[in-house]
């Protein structure tokens, strides 16, 4: 055991932490950074910040031109990465202070405090991303501070150790910083020359000061970032604006969009484009948008900057001041991103009411593909309700149309509160000239329910099973007795399933039978016949005292249809029996519920006993 070293370190004295800078990095690699290829993000990153840094320092450069001609240059090799910058440059003291402090900023230092919203970085953790790929950094500098300041060079190293020295001035003739790498055997695939220009176009395609690359091959460093973005031009007419919105929306997300909605919103520096999905979208996939800041690639998969329903639009934007988090990978969740979103929100909400109100085909196009985003939207938005619900489409009796138009020929309009009841009842209501919305689906019977708002002189009502049932005419009492004995036979065979059995006369003569069941209904026989199997236990107990009176299905045999008038007339029993289970069994298919075991043997032994007596028949 070593004893602490007490001469040199008296009890109580303080000390000061040490950091194991191979721990810290590894820590970043896996907790902070989603690929090493971060490393250029940062290296462009503190090189736009250097020129910033110097623009303020003096707009113009001594020799008078303007600092805006100072650029970024970068060289790969494939044996090194190079980033050299006209930047403010570093002298000694700042390269001990900024460079070899981890978690110190030169952008967060008191003086320049104010000025600190200008620059991407600020945490001070940035360079070391540069561990990912390379054991050294080598940085040579020279401060634009003080005309004669000397050459700094600094050579920082993956196990936390650092050398300084000083060169004479035309080590580097001109002020600026560059920094270069030697790349580790293991990380070729993020510093070979092609991925280097690749992740310099990805990151740095909309910077606004002049990068360039060389691979080194003797040509002349091609432009990174050679015109600014399409919303930043100026275009000679409004329609060559949008149709180069729409070539940049198609470049960088590879669809061409349906449209493309401009956002510009001067309080927060933002500029950008939303691409209008040509296609549908699942409903509630959340997509990735394209968010700068000051031009640099924050994330191409930033889902914070819109609200969820905006699922049909994929943004670009370039802000100013939106903070990134110290990953830089996405953005901090702050009073100002949230009112980013809901200003971007009400631009969206502005593109729908202009289609809406001035063109009708962009409009149909844009609900052929989205209808189902625009629903989810409109039933929390009242504006986008009161301009779309007459547009928007719905299954109903007429088919599949806009609310609008089946208004106009049903002044009632009847909705269902499932599928399944839609099914049940669609064929026999509109038989009987009445307008049912198949309010099964998420949002539609919500969004049904609304249409008076909007129509005024509309009448909405709820369509149940059983409220039409009572509307279809009873039989006469003759007919009634004659089919007596067949319905008690039905009744019977059809006992096991907790169905009814009634004979009625309704339209379409064609539908020999209709099931009116609803789902309550189903849950609540199950539950009564689990209470039953289990008498006597605790669950039975338990789900006997849930028990209400079990409301049954009813099976309703169509008077008007040929086939049943023959069926209640049969006088053969075993047949008899037969054929209602094969009518159960053709009207449970008929509303698409999913079948219970049970009833698909029934409907197996029905169909193969129909056939044996048809067989036998014509023997
Ligand atoms: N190209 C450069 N020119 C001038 N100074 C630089 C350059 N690169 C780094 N520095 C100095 O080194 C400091 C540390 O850089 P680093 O990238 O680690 O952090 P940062 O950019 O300040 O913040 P962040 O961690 O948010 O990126 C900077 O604050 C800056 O003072």
């Amino acid at each position: 055991m070593t004893l602490p070293d007490t001469a040199t370190n008296p009890a109580g004295a303080d000390r000061t932490f040490q950091v194991d800078l191979r721990g810290l990095v590894d820590l970043l690699s896996h907790h902070l950074y989603s690929s090493p290829r971060v490393y250029l993000r940062e290296l462009l990153q503190n090189a736009v910040d250097a020129l910033t840094a110097r623009h303020r320092l003096a707009p113009d450069a001594p020799d008078g031109a303007p600092t805006d001609a100072f650029g970024i240059r970068l060289y790969a090799d494939g044996a090194a990465v190079r980033v050299e910058d006209d930047g403010v440059g570093l002298t000694e003291a700042d390269v001990h202070t900024f460079l070899a402090t981890i978690g110190r900023s030169s952008k967060r230092a008191d003086t320049i405090a104010e000025q600190r919203a200008d620059f991407i970085g600020q945490f001070g953790i940035g360079l070391l991303s540069c561990f990912l790929v390379a054991d050294e950094i080598h940085v040579l500098s020279r401060s634009a501070r003080t005309p004669d300041a000397p050459t700094v060079e600094w050579r920082g190293r993956g196990d936390g150790s650092y050398t300084v020295r000083t060169l004479p001035a035309s080590a580097r003739p001109r002020p600026g910083t560059t920094v270069t790498l030697t790349p580790r055997a293991d990380a070729g695939e993020w510093t070979r020359p092609a991925q280097v220009h690749a992740l310099a176009r990805h990151f740095g395609a909309l910077l606004r000061h002049p990068v360039t690359f060389d691979d080194g091959t003797g040509g002349p460093g091609v432009p990174v970032n050679p015109e600014p973005a399409p919303w930043a031009r100026t275009h000679p007419t409004p329609g060559a604006r949008s149709r180069a919105l729409a070539a940049y929306g198609e470049e960088v997300f590879g669809f061409t969009p349906l449209d493309t909605i401009e956002l510009d919103l001067p309080a927060v520096g933002l500029k950008g484009v939303a691409c209008v999905l040509p296609e549908t979208v699942p409903a509630g996939r959340r997509h990735g948008h394209r968010v700068h800041v000051k031009g640099m690639l924050l994330s191409d998969q930033a889902e914070e900057i819109l609200p969820d329903w905006a699922f049909f639009v994929r943004c670009v934007v370039d802000a100013e001041s939106l903070r990134p988090t110290a990953s830089r990978e996405s953005l901090y969740e702050d009073d100002t991103l949230s009112a980013v979103r809901d200003a971007l929100a009400e631009r969206l909400r502005d593109w729908i009411a202009r289609a809406a109100a001035s063109d009708p085909d962009l409009l149909g196009r844009f609900l052929q593909a989205h209808h189902l985003a625009v629903k989810s939207l409109a039933v929390h938005d009242d504006e986008i309700l009161r301009m779309l619900l007459p547009w928007l489409p719905f299954e109903t009796t007429d088919g599949h149309t806009t609310l609008d138009e089946f208004a106009r020929t049903h002044s009632t309009v009847l909705v269902t509160s499932s599928v399944e009841e839609f099914r049940q009842v669609a064929a026999i209501a509109s038989s009987a000239g009445l307008g049912v919305v198949n309010g099964g689906y998420t949002y539609d019977r919500e969004l049904v329910r609304r249409l008076p708002e909007v129509r005024p002189g509309t009448t909405v009502a709820d369509l149940d099973p059983a409220t039409l049932t009572a509307h279809l005419d009873p039989v006469d009492r003759d007919t009634e007795l004659a089919a007596a004995a067949y319905i008690a036979q039905a009744r019977d065979a059809l006992a096991v399933f907790g169905c009814d059995v009634a004979l009625r006369a309704f339209q379409p003569a064609s539908a020999p039978a209709l099931l009116v069941d609803s789902r309550e209904a189903r849950h609540e026989r199950t539950r009564s016949q689990l209470a039953r199997e289990q008498e006597g236990g605790l669950w039975g107990d338990i789900l006997g005292a849930l028990r209400q009176e079990a409301p049954r299905a009813q099976l309703i045999l169509n008077q008007l249809n040929p086939l049943v008038r023959t069926a209640v007339a049969i006088d053969e029993p075993e047949l008899a029996r037969t054929s209602a289970e094969a009518l159960y069994g053709q009207a449970v298919l008929l509303s698409r519920r999913p079948l219970r075991p049970a009833e698909s043997s029934l409907i197996n032994r029905s169909f193969l006993d129909l056939l044996a007596h048809a067989l036998r028949k014509d023997r």
